[in-house]
């Protein structure tokens, strides 16, 4: 059984693959926040950005096995067999992104790419993993294609992990009430520091899901 927030068809918005075409697959619930507001001033990870509680979103609901879930998402993709992507995210997708599911998707041919904390292994299979750390928990996952980190995280600042194994190394503003001058903060350490690269969330530049 798989628990799925929402399901649907959009453009990767950050990272190295932004601007593609993808399915984003958001499955419900995460270990870093319950996801309510009440809770969100004593939880590991205070920034979120997302609604990632119940099954109530577009495409949201209980999946009962792999290939039910693997055919909704190329449902969401449509007929086009080329290119196909998947982003699988949340809340955090490694609480239930199992083998099954990763074989049953490839299975209808798509690339699968996972958003995640880092603080559980990935398992295998993944096509492009994008790991964004989280002050004040314990990264596990410090290899992949992506380190995405939010800037500015105080207790963990770029130097902490510039030296995990990724191919690409981000730094996504935060998203606040001060997003302005975290944009220019960390464009200010880009100029500093050409290891990283800039990320910006495109889809709330263009209004896109
Ligand atoms: C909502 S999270 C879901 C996946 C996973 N739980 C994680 O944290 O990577 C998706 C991406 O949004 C980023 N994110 C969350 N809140 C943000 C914010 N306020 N500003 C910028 N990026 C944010 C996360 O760091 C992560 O890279
Ligand atoms: N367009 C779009 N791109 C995204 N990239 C990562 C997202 C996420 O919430 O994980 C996200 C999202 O929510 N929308
Ligand atoms: S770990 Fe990811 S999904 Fe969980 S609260 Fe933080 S940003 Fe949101
Ligand atoms: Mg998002």
């Amino acid at each position: 059984m798989y628990t799925i927030r929402e399901l649907f068809l959009t453009l990767q918005g950050e990272g190295a693959q932004t601007g593609m075409r993808a399915v984003f697959l958001r499955f419900a619930g995460c270990n870093l926040w319950s996801g309510r507001e009440a809770d969100r001033a004593t939880a590991t990870c205070t920034f979120c950005d997302t609604d990632f509680v119940g099954t109530g979103g577009p495409g949201g609901g209980k999946f009962a096995d792999a290939a039910t879930l693997a055919a909704a998402v190329a449902a969401t993709w449509g007929p086009s067999p080329a290119h196909r992507l998947v982003v699988c995210t949340g809340g955090e997708p490694l609480l239930q992104l199992d083998a099954p599911l990763i074989d049953a998707l490839h299975a209808h041919g798509f690339r699968i790419a996972v958003e995640t904390n880092g603080t559980i292994a990935a398992p295998a299979g993944i096509d492009w993993l994008c790991v964004s750390p989280k002050a004040g928990s314990t990264t596990v996952q410090r290899a992949g294609h992506e380190l995405k980190l939010v800037f500015p995280q105080p207790a963990l600042p770029p130097e902490a992990v510039e030296t995990w194994r990724f191919d690409h190394y981000f730094l996504q503003p935060m998203d606040s009430p001060h997003q302005a001058a975290n944009i220019q903060a960390a464009i200010a350490y880009i100029l500093d520091h050409p290891q990283w690269r800039l990320s910006l969330q495109t889809h709330k530049v263009t209004g896109i899901a």
